[in-house]
């Protein structure tokens, strides 16, 4: 297993460090280990992508909101693609893996959600309703660059036959990885306009790094729900 930190960019790597028991504790969580070897069981999974479902539903919200907070027509862009492809194309996995199991779009979308999805999707909202683009992207990075870990750290267990073997694909692939290396880009861009090269030094970085941490923790509360509807 590679254990390798990814280069997703500069501003990974300073906020990565400085959130290391809260990464850990995201990346590798039990939900995540089971799900690597097999062993989740199925209705843990089920019940998570039924939540994940209306999770993108609001991420996809949230980078709209990008559009609207960005200062720059890159950063507009970006965020308009963002939004295209989530509801156009990253839903895909989501509908496959439930329609397999006979749960329909429209049932996703209207699914009650847990109390866990709530925190998560409105923390977002929040950092960027209340804050500006950069207060809204540290908030949503952690999605994209904890997956794309995942997915690296995930890819040498596929076996033949194994139970997550889409789910693996999907985030440890080249699309995904490439969606992981331009938000870095982003991030890496959007903070140098604002705080400069060093952004550690300025006195904007502890909240930055709140920011970040803040996810990072309602990610692993995330993968805890889902683990838990296992158990019920
Ligand atoms: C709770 C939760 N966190 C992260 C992801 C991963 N993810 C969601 S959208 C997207 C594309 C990034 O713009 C990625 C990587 C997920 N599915 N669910």
């Amino acid at each position: 297993m590679t254990k390798e930190i990814p280069n997703y960019g500069k501003t990974f790597a300073l906020l990565r460090a400085g959130c290391e028991v809260q990464w850990e504790e995201y990346i590798e969580h039990d939900f995540v280990k089971s799900l690597g070897n097999g062993t989740l069981p199925q209705a843990s999974f089920l019940h998570y992508m039924v939540q994940d479902y209306v999770y993108l539903v609001h991420y996809a919200r949230a980078w709209a909101l990008g559009v609207v907070k960005a200062e720059s027509i890159e950063e507009m862009r970006l965020c308009a693609a963002t939004v295209d492809s989530l509801i156009n194309k990253e839903f895909s996995l989501h509908i496959q893996t439930c329609a397999a199991q006979g749960i329909e779009e429209s049932s996703l979308y209207t699914a009650t959600e847990e109390l866990e999805t709530i925190a998560y999707t409105r923390y977002v909202l929040d950092a960027g309703l209340q804050g500006d683009f950069l207060d809204l992207l540290l908030a949503l990075a952690p999605c994209a660059f904890g997956y794309g870990e995942i997915g690296l750290r995930l890819k040498d267990n596929v076996y033949s036959g194994h139970p997550y073997e889409k789910w693996i694909k999907t985030y440890s692939g080249d699309d995904f990885q490439n969606v992981c290396i331009k938000v870095g880009k982003l991030l890496d861009l959007a903070i140098a306009s604002r705080v400069g090269d060093t952004p550690q030094n300025s006195p904007r970085w502890h909240k930055m790094q709140a920011r970040f941490t803040k996810a990072a923790e309602l990610e692993a509360n995330f993968w805890g729900m889902g683990l838990r509807a296992g158990k019920q």
